[in-house]
């Protein structure tokens, strides 16, 4: 069974992969195809040179993500452009992804993709498990771990769909506002629910 794994900006996703991995689940993770698609040397980064200027190439040759970051968070039009270059680049790699964990007989693969609802991947996968975190302590780790502003990190939490309506369409959901063990107990009851352990 293949699993989209979903929630909004620091709801916790890359904390229950981890438990997930635990059990030897295999993981593809959309964030880090999203790195490798921007390398030195890939078309994808080129792209991005030419739509946004040469300035969002860091002094290493690779891309500025700050700089970018703070151009595509609080402009929709921009941040469409971003999508549109990078997105189906992502989808491929993570589809060749997919498709060779199942060629090694792996029978399920869960899918990390933080906008599986916006850009309707959904449909790639059998189930969908939303990481849900109420709104006031998502803006408080997201500022926590990344050091920004509370105008930097509401900006990116409203760069994406509102996480009360990404509850209405998961399959199942795991509430990370208390604690982590809390949420691995709620883990693993839905895994045991769709006989993947
Ligand atoms: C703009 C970039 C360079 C900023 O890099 P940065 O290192 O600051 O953030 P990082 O990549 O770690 O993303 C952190 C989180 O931001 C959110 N996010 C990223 N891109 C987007 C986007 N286009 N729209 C909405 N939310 C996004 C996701 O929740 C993600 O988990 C980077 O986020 C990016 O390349 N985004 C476009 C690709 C994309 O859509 N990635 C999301 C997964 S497919
Ligand atoms: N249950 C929890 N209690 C306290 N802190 C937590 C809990 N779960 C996650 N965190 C912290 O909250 C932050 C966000 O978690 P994490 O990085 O797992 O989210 P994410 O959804 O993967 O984020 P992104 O969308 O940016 O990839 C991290 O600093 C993490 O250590």
């Amino acid at each position: 069974m293949d699993i989209g794994l979903t929630g909004g900006i620091a709801s916790g996703k890359s904390t229950v992969a981890d438990m997930i991995r635990n059990y030897n689940i295999p993981i593809v993770d959309a964030d880090v195809i999203a790195r490798e698609v921007v390398e030195p040397g890939e078309s994808a980064l080129e792209e991005i040179v030419q739509s946004f200027g040469s300035e969002m190439k860091a002094e290493d040759g690779g891309l500025d993500r700050k700089r970018l970051g703070s151009v595509i968070f609080n402009n929709e039009d921009k941040r469409e452009l971003l999508n549109s270059i990078l997105h189906p680049a992502i989808r491929k790699r993570m589809l060749e992804e997919v498709a060779s964990y199942k060629n090694q007989g792996e029978p399920h693969v869960v899918l990390d993709i933080p906008l599986l609802y916006e850009s309707e991947l959904n449909h790639l996968v059998d189930r969908t498990l939303l990481v849900y975190v109420d709104p006031s302590t998502q803006l408080k780790r997201l500022m926590e771990r990344d050091g920004s502003t509370e105008q930097e990190a509401s900006d990116r939490i409203q760069s994406q769909m509102p996480i009360e309506k990404k509850k209405e369409l998961a399959d199942a959901v795991i509430d990370n506002t208390g604690s982590r063990k809390e949420s691995e107990e709620q883990l693993v009851h839905v895994l045991r629910k769709w006989e993947i352990i």
